[in-house]
Protein backbone atom coordinates (compact mmCIF):
# COMPACT_ATOMS: atom_id res chain seq x y z
CA UNK A 1 0.00 0.00 0.00
CA UNK A 2 0.91 3.65 -0.61
CA UNK A 3 2.15 5.36 2.16
CA UNK A 4 -0.91 7.57 2.89
CA UNK A 5 0.32 10.62 4.29
CA UNK A 6 1.07 10.82 0.31
CA UNK A 7 -2.68 11.56 -0.42
CA UNK A 8 -2.68 15.26 0.08
CA UNK A 9 -6.26 16.74 1.12
CA UNK A 10 -5.26 20.37 2.30
CA UNK A 11 -5.15 23.05 -0.42
CA UNK A 12 -1.87 24.30 -1.89
CA UNK A 13 -2.81 26.05 -4.96
CA UNK A 14 -3.71 29.51 -3.78
CA UNK A 15 -7.23 30.67 -4.69
CA UNK A 16 -7.50 33.08 -7.54
CA UNK A 17 -10.30 35.87 -6.53
CA UNK A 18 -11.56 35.00 -10.18
CA UNK A 19 -11.47 31.55 -11.65
CA UNK A 20 -8.88 31.39 -14.27
CA UNK A 21 -9.45 30.26 -17.28
CA UNK A 22 -7.73 27.26 -18.86
CA UNK A 23 -7.68 24.88 -21.79
CA UNK A 24 -8.11 21.94 -20.22
CA UNK A 25 -9.29 20.69 -16.03
CA UNK A 26 -8.95 17.45 -15.58
CA UNK A 27 -11.23 17.19 -12.74
CA UNK A 28 -12.05 15.18 -10.88
CA UNK A 29 -9.36 12.58 -11.30
CA UNK A 30 -10.12 9.51 -8.75
CA UNK A 31 -6.31 9.15 -8.33
CA UNK A 32 -3.70 11.44 -9.54
CA UNK A 33 -0.49 10.12 -9.39
CA UNK A 34 2.52 12.78 -10.11
CA UNK A 35 5.37 11.07 -9.98
CA UNK A 36 7.32 14.51 -8.15
CA UNK A 37 9.99 14.48 -6.40
CA UNK A 38 8.34 13.23 -3.33
CA UNK A 39 5.81 10.74 -5.17
CA UNK A 40 2.58 12.35 -4.07
CA UNK A 41 -0.54 11.20 -5.09
CA UNK A 42 -3.67 13.24 -4.55
CA UNK A 43 -7.14 11.40 -4.14
CA UNK A 44 -9.64 12.91 -5.75
CA UNK A 45 -7.18 15.54 -7.63
CA UNK A 46 -7.38 17.74 -10.60
CA UNK A 47 -4.88 19.51 -13.16
CA UNK A 48 -5.12 22.49 -15.05
CA UNK A 49 -3.75 23.05 -18.44
CA UNK A 50 -3.24 26.19 -20.37
CA UNK A 51 -2.11 25.46 -24.00
CA UNK A 52 0.81 22.94 -23.70
CA UNK A 53 1.91 23.22 -19.97
CA UNK A 54 0.23 22.25 -16.76
CA UNK A 55 -0.77 25.32 -14.63
CA UNK A 56 -2.09 23.49 -11.99
CA UNK A 57 -1.67 19.95 -9.45
CA UNK A 58 -3.41 19.88 -6.62
CA UNK A 59 -6.65 18.47 -4.85
CA UNK A 60 -9.59 18.75 -6.40
CA UNK A 61 -11.29 21.00 -4.49
CA UNK A 62 -7.79 23.72 -4.35
CA UNK A 63 -7.94 23.56 -8.27
CA UNK A 64 -11.60 23.66 -8.92
CA UNK A 65 -11.98 26.52 -6.68
CA UNK A 66 -9.61 28.43 -9.08
CA UNK A 67 -9.78 26.83 -12.54
CA UNK A 68 -12.58 26.92 -15.54
CA UNK A 69 -11.35 24.87 -17.86
CA UNK A 70 -12.49 25.86 -21.69
CA UNK A 71 -12.54 21.51 -21.77
CA UNK A 72 -13.29 19.78 -19.02
CA UNK A 73 -12.33 15.65 -18.45
CA UNK A 74 -14.27 14.09 -15.50
CA UNK A 75 -11.75 10.99 -14.57
CA UNK A 76 -13.55 9.32 -11.91
CA UNK A 77 -12.99 5.91 -12.16
CA UNK A 78 -9.38 6.32 -13.30
CA UNK A 79 -5.25 6.93 -12.23
CA UNK A 80 -3.52 9.67 -14.63
CA UNK A 81 -0.31 9.68 -14.32
CA UNK A 82 2.48 11.51 -16.29
CA UNK A 83 3.03 10.05 -20.12
CA UNK A 84 5.56 7.31 -19.34
CA UNK A 85 9.06 7.60 -21.04
CA UNK A 86 11.02 4.84 -23.31
CA UNK A 87 14.08 5.62 -23.51
CA UNK A 88 15.29 2.93 -26.38
CA UNK A 89 13.33 2.64 -29.32
CA UNK A 90 14.54 1.43 -33.26
CA UNK A 91 10.97 2.65 -34.00
CA UNK A 92 11.31 1.62 -37.57
CA UNK A 93 11.97 -1.90 -37.05
CA UNK A 94 8.23 -3.18 -36.12
CA UNK A 95 8.18 -3.76 -39.63
CA UNK A 96 10.25 -6.90 -38.29
CA UNK A 97 8.47 -8.05 -35.45
CA UNK A 98 8.21 -11.31 -35.15
CA UNK A 99 10.45 -12.17 -37.91
CA UNK A 100 13.36 -13.99 -35.96
CA UNK A 101 13.07 -15.30 -32.37
CA UNK A 102 14.81 -17.17 -29.99
CA UNK A 103 18.35 -16.50 -31.06
CA UNK A 104 21.03 -15.12 -29.12
CA UNK A 105 21.99 -12.11 -30.21
CA UNK A 106 24.80 -12.45 -32.35
CA UNK A 107 23.51 -14.78 -34.65
CA UNK A 108 20.36 -13.02 -34.88
CA UNK A 109 21.77 -9.45 -35.72
CA UNK A 110 24.30 -10.74 -38.41
CA UNK A 111 22.35 -14.08 -40.08
CA UNK A 112 18.82 -11.91 -39.93
CA UNK A 113 18.97 -8.41 -38.74
CA UNK A 114 21.36 -6.77 -40.60
CA UNK A 115 21.14 -8.52 -43.83
CA UNK A 116 16.76 -7.90 -43.80
CA UNK A 117 18.08 -4.35 -42.74
CA UNK A 118 20.33 -3.93 -45.83
CA UNK A 119 17.95 -5.42 -48.51
CA UNK A 120 14.64 -3.40 -47.33
CA UNK A 121 15.42 -0.13 -45.26
CA UNK A 122 14.63 2.76 -47.14
CA UNK A 123 13.30 5.65 -46.13
CA UNK A 124 9.55 4.47 -46.82
CA UNK A 125 10.14 1.62 -44.76
CA UNK A 126 11.57 4.24 -41.83
CA UNK A 127 8.46 6.27 -42.39
CA UNK A 128 5.98 3.40 -41.95
CA UNK A 129 7.63 1.21 -39.34
CA UNK A 130 7.92 4.64 -36.94
CA UNK A 131 4.63 6.00 -37.64
CA UNK A 132 3.27 2.02 -36.68
CA UNK A 133 5.49 2.34 -33.48
CA UNK A 134 4.31 5.87 -32.35
CA UNK A 135 0.99 4.74 -32.87
CA UNK A 136 1.33 1.69 -30.47
CA UNK A 137 3.05 3.73 -28.34
CA UNK A 138 0.43 6.37 -27.60
CA UNK A 139 -2.03 3.96 -27.73
CA UNK A 140 -0.17 2.52 -24.75
CA UNK A 141 0.62 5.40 -22.60
CA UNK A 142 3.87 6.34 -23.83
CA UNK A 143 4.13 10.24 -25.07
CA UNK A 144 8.04 9.97 -25.09
CA UNK A 145 10.44 7.67 -26.88
CA UNK A 146 14.09 7.67 -27.30
CA UNK A 147 14.84 6.13 -30.75
CA UNK A 148 18.11 4.80 -32.48
CA UNK A 149 17.96 4.17 -36.39
CA UNK A 150 18.37 4.68 -40.00
CA UNK A 151 16.80 7.46 -42.24
CA UNK A 152 16.25 9.36 -38.70
CA UNK A 153 15.15 12.28 -40.74
CA UNK A 154 12.02 10.51 -42.22
CA UNK A 155 11.42 8.86 -38.59
CA UNK A 156 10.80 12.55 -37.79
CA UNK A 157 8.24 13.30 -40.76
CA UNK A 158 6.33 10.18 -38.93
CA UNK A 159 6.94 11.58 -35.20
CA UNK A 160 5.26 14.44 -36.37
CA UNK A 161 2.53 13.10 -38.04
CA UNK A 162 1.91 11.05 -35.15
CA UNK A 163 2.20 13.87 -32.52
CA UNK A 164 4.09 11.89 -30.08
CA UNK A 165 7.57 13.44 -28.12
CA UNK A 166 11.00 11.86 -29.43
CA UNK A 167 14.45 12.17 -28.98
CA UNK A 168 15.78 10.69 -32.61
CA UNK A 169 19.06 9.37 -32.83
CA UNK A 170 20.78 8.97 -36.47
CA UNK A 171 22.48 5.45 -36.34
CA UNK A 172 25.91 5.49 -37.07
CA UNK A 173 28.07 2.01 -37.57
CA UNK A 174 31.65 1.27 -38.88
CA UNK A 175 30.27 -0.53 -41.75
CA UNK A 176 27.87 0.08 -44.56
CA UNK A 177 24.22 0.82 -43.47
CA UNK A 178 21.05 1.61 -44.86
CA UNK A 179 21.52 5.15 -45.60
CA UNK A 180 25.49 5.41 -45.70
CA UNK A 181 26.54 3.00 -48.16
CA UNK A 182 30.25 4.52 -47.80
CA UNK A 183 31.03 4.37 -43.70
CA UNK A 184 34.10 6.81 -44.42
CA UNK A 185 30.83 9.66 -45.45
CA UNK A 186 29.21 8.69 -42.07
CA UNK A 187 30.48 12.29 -40.68
CA UNK A 188 29.25 14.11 -43.45
CA UNK A 189 25.93 12.38 -42.71
CA UNK A 190 25.89 12.97 -39.29
CA UNK A 191 26.25 16.59 -39.63
CA UNK A 192 23.94 16.90 -42.42
CA UNK A 193 21.26 15.21 -40.06
CA UNK A 194 21.77 17.78 -36.82
CA UNK A 195 21.84 20.84 -39.15
CA UNK A 196 18.60 19.61 -41.32
CA UNK A 197 16.91 18.22 -38.51
CA UNK A 198 13.08 20.68 -37.80
CA UNK A 199 14.36 23.05 -35.46
CA UNK A 200 10.55 25.04 -35.31
CA UNK A 201 8.87 21.70 -33.62
CA UNK A 202 9.72 21.21 -29.89
CA UNK A 203 8.83 17.55 -29.12
CA UNK A 204 11.49 16.35 -31.26
CA UNK A 205 15.36 16.33 -30.43
CA UNK A 206 18.20 15.33 -32.38
CA UNK A 207 20.63 12.63 -31.41
CA UNK A 208 23.47 10.20 -32.38
CA UNK A 209 23.55 6.77 -31.75
CA UNK A 210 26.61 5.04 -32.63
CA UNK A 211 25.23 1.31 -32.55
CA UNK A 212 28.00 -0.48 -30.39
CA UNK A 213 31.51 -0.46 -28.79
CA UNK A 214 32.07 -3.74 -31.10
CA UNK A 215 30.44 -1.89 -34.52
CA UNK A 216 32.24 1.45 -34.09
CA UNK A 217 35.86 1.88 -34.01
CA UNK A 218 37.61 4.32 -30.82
CA UNK A 219 37.92 7.14 -34.02
CA UNK A 220 34.40 6.74 -34.65
CA UNK A 221 33.05 6.68 -31.40
CA UNK A 222 35.07 9.96 -30.79
CA UNK A 223 34.47 12.04 -33.77
CA UNK A 224 30.45 11.02 -32.83
CA UNK A 225 30.67 11.91 -29.27
CA UNK A 226 32.79 15.39 -30.82
CA UNK A 227 29.81 16.19 -32.32
CA UNK A 228 27.29 15.55 -30.28
CA UNK A 229 29.34 17.96 -27.24
CA UNK A 230 29.29 20.62 -30.56
CA UNK A 231 25.53 20.57 -30.70
CA UNK A 232 24.17 19.58 -27.48
CA UNK A 233 23.13 16.68 -28.21
CA UNK A 234 22.14 13.17 -26.45
CA UNK A 235 25.02 10.28 -27.59
CA UNK A 236 23.96 6.58 -27.75
CA UNK A 237 25.31 3.17 -27.96
CA UNK A 238 24.13 -0.31 -27.33
CA UNK A 239 26.67 -1.38 -24.05
CA UNK A 240 27.61 -4.84 -22.65
CA UNK A 241 24.35 -6.28 -23.58
CA UNK A 242 25.85 -10.08 -23.33
CA UNK A 243 29.14 -11.51 -21.80
CA UNK A 244 30.50 -12.87 -25.07
CA UNK A 245 30.62 -8.96 -26.35
CA UNK A 246 32.04 -8.43 -22.97
CA UNK A 247 34.64 -10.91 -23.62
CA UNK A 248 35.32 -9.68 -26.87
CA UNK A 249 36.39 -6.19 -26.36
CA UNK A 250 38.33 -6.55 -23.24
CA UNK A 251 40.25 -9.08 -24.83
CA UNK A 252 40.57 -6.62 -27.78
CA UNK A 253 41.34 -3.52 -25.92
CA UNK A 254 42.67 -4.58 -22.62
CA UNK A 255 39.99 -3.46 -20.79
CA UNK A 256 36.50 -3.55 -19.74
CA UNK A 257 34.05 -1.43 -22.19
CA UNK A 258 32.75 1.04 -19.12
CA UNK A 259 36.49 1.43 -18.25
CA UNK A 260 37.53 1.86 -22.26
CA UNK A 261 34.54 4.08 -23.11
CA UNK A 262 35.94 6.16 -20.40
CA UNK A 263 39.31 6.42 -21.47
CA UNK A 264 38.30 7.31 -24.69
CA UNK A 265 36.48 10.52 -22.86
CA UNK A 266 33.13 9.00 -23.98
CA UNK A 267 31.21 9.26 -20.71
CA UNK A 268 29.69 12.00 -19.49
CA UNK A 269 25.89 13.28 -18.77
CA UNK A 270 25.21 13.08 -22.09
CA UNK A 271 25.85 9.97 -22.91
CA UNK A 272 23.07 7.46 -22.81
CA UNK A 273 23.87 3.65 -22.81
CA UNK A 274 21.38 0.72 -23.77
CA UNK A 275 21.48 -2.15 -22.05
CA UNK A 276 24.85 -2.48 -19.22
CA UNK A 277 23.67 -5.91 -18.88
CA UNK A 278 27.39 -7.24 -17.88
CA UNK A 279 28.82 -4.41 -15.43
CA UNK A 280 30.68 -5.18 -12.62
CA UNK A 281 31.12 -3.06 -9.32
CA UNK A 282 33.90 -0.50 -10.87
CA UNK A 283 32.36 0.11 -14.02
CA UNK A 284 29.02 0.51 -11.86
CA UNK A 285 30.77 2.88 -10.05
CA UNK A 286 32.26 4.97 -13.17
CA UNK A 287 28.78 4.91 -15.01
CA UNK A 288 27.72 6.66 -11.56
CA UNK A 289 30.88 8.88 -11.10
CA UNK A 290 30.30 10.55 -15.02
CA UNK A 291 26.63 10.71 -14.69
CA UNK A 292 26.15 8.34 -17.43
CA UNK A 293 22.54 7.17 -18.39
CA UNK A 294 21.38 3.86 -18.71
CA UNK A 295 18.28 2.41 -20.36
CA UNK A 296 17.50 -1.15 -18.98
CA UNK A 297 15.28 -3.18 -21.12
CA UNK A 298 14.50 -6.24 -19.70
CA UNK A 299 12.32 -8.28 -21.93
CA UNK A 300 14.96 -7.93 -24.72
CA UNK A 301 17.45 -9.01 -22.60
CA UNK A 302 15.83 -12.14 -21.44
CA UNK A 303 13.96 -13.00 -25.13
CA UNK A 304 17.52 -13.23 -26.47
CA UNK A 305 19.03 -14.64 -23.55
CA UNK A 306 21.49 -11.66 -22.74
CA UNK A 307 20.65 -11.47 -18.99
CA UNK A 308 19.43 -9.81 -16.41
CA UNK A 309 21.48 -6.28 -15.99
CA UNK A 310 21.99 -5.11 -12.32
CA UNK A 311 19.90 -2.68 -11.85
CA UNK A 312 19.32 -2.69 -7.77
CA UNK A 313 23.07 -2.03 -7.81
CA UNK A 314 22.96 0.59 -10.58
CA UNK A 315 19.83 2.70 -8.42
CA UNK A 316 21.62 1.90 -5.14
CA UNK A 317 25.03 3.32 -6.47
CA UNK A 318 23.15 6.25 -7.58
CA UNK A 319 22.64 6.28 -11.53
CA UNK A 320 19.62 7.62 -13.49
CA UNK A 321 18.30 4.39 -14.82
CA UNK A 322 15.48 4.79 -17.42
CA UNK A 323 13.35 1.57 -18.96
CA UNK A 324 13.08 0.81 -22.73
CA UNK A 325 11.51 -1.84 -24.89
CA UNK A 326 14.46 -1.88 -27.49
CA UNK A 327 12.70 -2.92 -31.29
CA UNK A 328 9.77 -4.81 -31.90
CA UNK A 329 12.52 -7.66 -33.46
CA UNK A 330 13.70 -8.44 -30.20
CA UNK A 331 11.07 -7.81 -27.41
CA UNK A 332 8.29 -8.09 -29.45
CA UNK A 333 6.37 -4.82 -28.43
CA UNK A 334 6.26 -1.41 -27.41
CA UNK A 335 4.63 -1.73 -24.11
CA UNK A 336 6.06 -0.20 -21.30
CA UNK A 337 3.30 -1.55 -19.02
CA UNK A 338 4.73 -4.86 -19.57
CA UNK A 339 8.03 -3.73 -19.54
CA UNK A 340 7.10 -2.32 -15.87
CA UNK A 341 5.61 -5.47 -15.03
CA UNK A 342 8.30 -7.21 -16.03
CA UNK A 343 11.51 -5.33 -14.35
CA UNK A 344 9.57 -5.36 -11.18
CA UNK A 345 9.98 -9.03 -11.44
CA UNK A 346 12.97 -9.69 -12.88
CA UNK A 347 15.31 -8.28 -10.30
CA UNK A 348 12.89 -10.31 -7.30
CA UNK A 349 13.87 -13.63 -9.23
CA UNK A 350 17.57 -12.45 -9.52
CA UNK A 351 18.42 -10.83 -6.23
CA UNK A 352 15.76 -13.74 -4.43
CA UNK A 353 14.74 -10.38 -2.75
CA UNK A 354 11.30 -9.54 -3.03
CA UNK A 355 11.80 -5.75 -1.83
CA UNK A 356 14.12 -5.41 -5.19
CA UNK A 357 12.73 -2.82 -7.24
CA UNK A 358 9.92 -1.43 -5.76
CA UNK A 359 6.68 -0.65 -7.43
CA UNK A 360 7.62 3.32 -6.91
CA UNK A 361 11.26 2.89 -8.21
CA UNK A 362 10.01 1.01 -11.31
CA UNK A 363 7.36 3.34 -11.93
CA UNK A 364 9.81 6.21 -11.18
CA UNK A 365 12.35 4.35 -14.35
CA UNK A 366 9.46 4.85 -16.24
CA UNK A 367 8.77 8.29 -15.94
CA UNK A 368 10.71 10.81 -14.54
CA UNK A 369 14.02 8.82 -14.26
CA UNK A 370 13.26 8.07 -17.89
CA UNK A 371 12.89 12.10 -18.64
CA UNK A 372 16.04 12.53 -16.85
CA UNK A 373 18.03 10.01 -18.90
CA UNK A 374 17.18 11.92 -22.08
CA UNK A 375 18.15 15.41 -20.73
CA UNK A 376 14.64 16.26 -20.92
CA UNK A 377 13.79 16.56 -17.18
CA UNK A 378 12.83 19.93 -17.36
CA UNK A 379 9.68 19.56 -19.50
CA UNK A 380 8.71 16.16 -18.95
CA UNK A 381 8.31 13.18 -16.38
CA UNK A 382 6.16 13.95 -13.65
CA UNK A 383 2.69 15.76 -13.46
CA UNK A 384 4.41 19.42 -11.82
CA UNK A 385 3.03 23.32 -12.61
CA UNK A 386 5.55 24.30 -15.55
CA UNK A 387 5.95 21.38 -16.90
CA UNK A 388 4.31 19.83 -19.87
CA UNK A 389 1.24 18.49 -20.72
CA UNK A 390 1.75 15.02 -21.04
CA UNK A 391 -0.68 13.03 -19.27
CA UNK A 392 -2.64 9.16 -19.66
CA UNK A 393 -5.88 8.02 -17.89
CA UNK A 394 -5.78 4.98 -17.39
CA UNK A 395 -9.33 3.53 -16.74
CA UNK A 396 -9.96 1.40 -13.43
CA UNK A 397 -13.00 0.17 -14.03
CA UNK A 398 -12.17 -3.43 -15.10
CA UNK A 399 -12.40 -6.61 -13.45
CA UNK A 400 -8.43 -7.13 -13.15
CA UNK A 401 -7.84 -3.62 -11.94
CA UNK A 402 -10.59 -4.53 -8.99
CA UNK A 403 -10.70 -3.13 -6.06
CA UNK A 404 -8.25 -0.43 -6.18
CA UNK A 405 -5.87 0.38 -2.89
CA UNK A 406 -2.89 1.89 -4.69
CA UNK A 407 -2.74 3.34 -7.78
CA UNK A 408 1.06 2.92 -8.14
CA UNK A 409 1.02 -1.27 -7.58
CA UNK A 410 -1.53 -1.43 -10.36
CA UNK A 411 0.05 0.73 -12.34
CA UNK A 412 3.16 -1.32 -12.57
CA UNK A 413 1.66 -4.70 -11.47
CA UNK A 414 -2.05 -5.35 -12.70
CA UNK A 415 -2.39 -2.58 -15.73
CA UNK A 416 -2.58 -3.04 -19.37
CA UNK A 417 -1.50 -0.94 -22.15
CA UNK A 418 -5.31 -1.44 -23.23
CA UNK A 419 -6.41 0.42 -20.14
CA UNK A 420 -5.10 3.56 -21.47
CA UNK A 421 -8.22 5.70 -22.51
CA UNK A 422 -6.77 9.00 -22.83
CA UNK A 423 -3.20 10.80 -23.61
CA UNK A 424 -2.25 14.39 -24.15
CA UNK A 425 1.07 14.93 -25.62
CA UNK A 426 1.85 18.73 -25.00
CA UNK A 427 -1.71 19.06 -24.11
CA UNK A 428 -3.06 17.88 -27.02
CA UNK A 429 -5.84 15.62 -26.84
CA UNK A 430 -4.42 12.21 -29.10
CA UNK A 431 -6.34 9.41 -27.53
CA UNK A 432 -9.67 9.32 -26.98
CA UNK A 433 -11.76 6.64 -25.74
CA UNK A 434 -8.72 4.35 -26.12
CA UNK A 435 -8.62 5.89 -30.16
CA UNK A 436 -6.02 7.34 -31.78
CA UNK A 437 -6.98 10.93 -33.38
CA UNK A 438 -3.71 11.65 -35.00
CA UNK A 439 -3.24 8.78 -37.51
CA UNK A 440 -5.59 6.66 -39.61
CA UNK A 441 -4.77 3.78 -38.03
CA UNK A 442 -6.65 0.94 -40.89
CA UNK A 443 -4.92 2.89 -43.82
CA UNK A 444 -1.56 2.53 -41.53
CA UNK A 445 -2.27 -1.69 -40.71
CA UNK A 446 -2.82 -2.04 -44.68
CA UNK A 447 0.18 -0.07 -45.73
CA UNK A 448 2.05 -2.38 -43.39
CA UNK A 449 0.95 -5.38 -44.42
CA UNK A 450 1.39 -4.46 -48.52
CA UNK A 451 5.08 -3.80 -47.30
CA UNK A 452 5.46 -6.98 -44.61
CA UNK A 453 4.02 -9.32 -48.20
CA UNK A 454 6.77 -7.87 -49.86
CA UNK A 455 9.56 -8.38 -47.28
CA UNK A 456 8.30 -11.95 -46.81
CA UNK A 457 8.30 -13.12 -50.23
CA UNK A 458 12.08 -12.01 -49.96
CA UNK A 459 12.94 -14.27 -46.76
CA UNK A 460 15.42 -16.88 -47.70
CA UNK A 461 15.35 -18.64 -44.50
CA UNK A 462 12.17 -19.45 -43.81
C1 LIG B 1 22.24 2.31 -34.68
S1 LIG B 1 21.10 1.44 -33.80
C2 LIG B 1 20.25 0.53 -35.04
C3 LIG B 1 20.84 -0.81 -35.26
O1 LIG B 1 20.79 -1.55 -34.06
C4 LIG B 1 20.30 -2.84 -34.31
N1 LIG B 1 19.76 -3.41 -33.08
C5 LIG B 1 18.47 -3.51 -32.72
N2 LIG B 1 18.36 -4.06 -31.51
C6 LIG B 1 19.62 -4.31 -31.09
C7 LIG B 1 20.17 -4.85 -29.93
O2 LIG B 1 19.41 -5.30 -28.92
N3 LIG B 1 21.49 -4.96 -29.81
C8 LIG B 1 22.29 -4.55 -30.81
N4 LIG B 1 21.83 -4.03 -31.95
C9 LIG B 1 20.51 -3.90 -32.09
C10 LIG B 1 19.31 -2.61 -35.40
O3 LIG B 1 18.96 -3.79 -36.04
C11 LIG B 1 20.03 -1.62 -36.27
O4 LIG B 1 20.90 -2.26 -37.16
ZN1 LIG C 1 18.67 -1.61 -29.18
Amino acid sequence: MSDPSRKRSHRDVPRAEVPQQVDWLLSPVEWLVTCDEAFRVWAPGAVAVRGDTIVAVGSRDAVEGSFRGRRRKDLSGCIVCPGLVNTHVHGAMSVFRGIADDLPLQRWLKEIIFPIEAAHVNADLVYLGTLLSTVEMILGGTTTFCDGYFFEGTAAVAVRDSGIRAVLGQGILGFPTPDQPDPSKAMDRATAFLKSFPSGNHRLRPSLFCHAPYTCSPETLLWVKGICREHGCLFQTHLSETRSEVEDLTRKYGRRPVIFLDDLGILDAGTLCAHAVWVDEEEIARLAERRVAVSHNPQSNMKLGAGAAPVPRMLEAGLTVGLGTDGCASNNDLDLFGEMAAAARLHKVVTGNPVACSAQQVLRMATRMGARALGWDSDIGSIEAGKKADLIAVDCRSPHLTPLYDPVSHLVYAARSSDVSLVWVGGDLVVEDGKIRTVDEEKLRREVAALARRISRSLTFR
